[in-house]
C-alpha cells in the first residue's frame, strides 16, 4: 500500500483530509526536464526504454508534487501491438501510413497477444513502482476502443475524425468487429499492466464528445463498459470521456470507481448526472493554468468548495499544456493539498 493513499480512498469513496490531486498529461512537455529527453530521444524511443519512461514518470511527483503517479506511455502503443504502423511526427502528433479504411483491412488484423507485444511496458511499470518506492500510487490507462479506432481510421489527429465516424455508419459491423479487436487486446494490456504492479486504470475517450449521444452508446460506451467489468475485479477503474457529459449518468452505474469531468461541465450538474453516487475527478480548465498565481490558488480551492472534498479527486478537465509555467502547475497543486474547508 502506498504511503500516500489518498487517491486510493478517494476512489473508494473514502472520508479524506483533503482531495488528492494529479494532472492529466502531467508526465509531458512543460516540465524542462522532459524536453532535455525529448531532445536526445524520439518519442516512442521513451515509450519503449523502461530506464527513460520510468524517470519521465516520477519527474511530476518530485518537481510538481501530484498524489500519483501515471506511467508515461502512450494509447497508441495498442494499434502498433495490433500491426498498425504508428509514428509519432514531430510538429504535427501521430501519424498512421496505412490506415484501416476498407472490411478487408479490419479482418486480416492479426490476433496479436498484448503480453508479448507490450512486454516493455510492463518492464516500465516494475522499475518504475520501484523508483516510487511506494511513494504514491501508478495509474496505468489505455484509450477507449472508439478513441483508438479514430487513430486507426483517420490516420491523424483531426478536429472531426469523419473518416473514422464515416467508417461506423457505413460499415457498422465491421466497426463493430474492429472496436471489438480493440478491446480484447486493451483488456489483456490493461490485466498485464495490473499484475505488473499499477494501482488504478484510467480509460481515455478523448473522442468520445464527438459522437452523438445516440452513437455513442453504440460505438463507445459498450466496448468500455467491457472493460471496466472486466478490470473492476482488480483494481479502481477511472472513466474519462471528454465531452460525454450525456454519458456520465449510465457511467455512475457501470462499475467504474471515479469519472472524469471536463471543464465544461460544472461541479453541481457533474453531480447532479451522476445522482451524488461515485468519485469524480476533474475538471480544471487547462488554459487557466496561465492565469496569475493568486486567481488559480482561488478557483482551485472554489473548484474543491463546489465538488466537495470527498468522493473527488482534483484534476485538470483535460491534459495539462505545453506552455503551462511549472510554478503554475505546482501553485494548482499546491493549493489542492492546502485545501481547508
Ligand atoms: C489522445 C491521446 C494520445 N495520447 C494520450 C491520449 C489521451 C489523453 C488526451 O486526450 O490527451 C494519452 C497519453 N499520452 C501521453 C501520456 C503520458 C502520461 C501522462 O498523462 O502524463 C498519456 C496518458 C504522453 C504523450 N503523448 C504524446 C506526447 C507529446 C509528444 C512528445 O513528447 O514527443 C506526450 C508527452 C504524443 C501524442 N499522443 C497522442 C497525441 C494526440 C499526441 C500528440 C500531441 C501533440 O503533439 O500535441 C495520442
Amino acid at each position: 500500500m502506498a504511503k500516500n493513499d489518498l487517491f486510493l480512498r478517494a476512489l473508494k469513496g473514502e472520508t479524506v483530509e483533503r482531495p488528492p490531486v494529479w494532472m492529466m498529461r502531467q508526465a509531458g512537455r512543460y516540465l524542462p526536464d522532459f524536453m532535455k529527453l525529448k531532445a536526445k530521444y524520439d518519442f516512442f524511443t521513451r515509450c519503449r526504454t523502461p530506464e527513460l519512461a520510468s524517470e519521465i514518470t516520477v519527474m511530476p511527483i518530485e518537481q510538481v508534487g501530484t498524489d500519483a503517479a501515471i506511467l508515461f506511455s502512450d494509447i497508441l502503443v495498442i494499434p502498433q501491438a495490433m500491426g498498425i504502423e504508428v509514428q509519432m511526427k514531430p510538429n504535427f502528433g501521430p501519424f498512421v501510413p496505412d490506415p484501416i479504411r476498407t472490411v478487408e483491412m479490419v479482418d486480416a488484423i492479426p490476433a496479436n497477444d498484448a503480453k508479448e507485444e507490450l512486454a516493455y511496458v510492463y518492464d516500465a511499470i516494475k522499475v518504475t513502482k520501484e523508483m516510487l518506492n511506494d511513494s504514491v500510487p501508478l495509474i496505468g490507462f489505455a484509450g477507449s476502443p472508439w478513441t483508438i479506432m479514430c487513430y486507426a481510421v483517420e490516420g491523424k489527429g483531426s478536429k472531426t475524425f469523419d473518416k473514422a465516424k464515416g467508417f461506423c455508419f457505413e460499415h457498422p459491423e465491421a466497426a463493430k468487429r474492429l472496436l471489438q479487436k480493440i478491446t480484447d487486446i486493451t483488456i489483456d494490456y490493461l490485466l498485464e499492466k495490473v499484475k505488473a504492479g499499477v494501482d488504478a486504470v484510467q480509460l481515455f475517450d478523448s473522442w468520445g464528445g464527438l459522437l452523438s449521444p445516440e452513437d455513442y452508446k453504440e460505438f463507445s460506451m459498450p466496448y468500455i463498459n467491457q472493460i471496466t467489468a472486466k478490470l473492476k475485479r482488480h483494481v479502481p477503474v477511472i472513466v474519462f470521456g471528454k465531452g460525454c457529459w450525456y454519458a456520465l449518468e449510465e457511467y455512475s452505474t457501470s462499475g467504474a470507481s471515479a469519472l472524469g469531468v471536463d471543464w465544461t461541465l460544472s461541479p453541481e450538474i457533474a453531480r447532479k448526472l451522476t445522482n451524488n453516487s461515485i468519485t469524480l475527478q476533474g475538471n480544471f480548465d487547462p488554459a487557466r493554468l496561465l492565469s496569475p498565481i493568486p486567481t488559480i490558488q482561488k478557483m482551485a480551492k472554489e473548484m474543491v468548495d463546489r465538488f466537495g472534498k470527498d468522493k473527488y479527486i482534483a484534476n485538470l478537465g483535460h491534459g495539462i499544456l505545453p506552455n503551462i509555467p511549472v510554478d503554475h502547475a505546482k501553485a494548482f497543486v499546491d493549493a489542492i493539498k492546502n485545501y481547508k474547508v
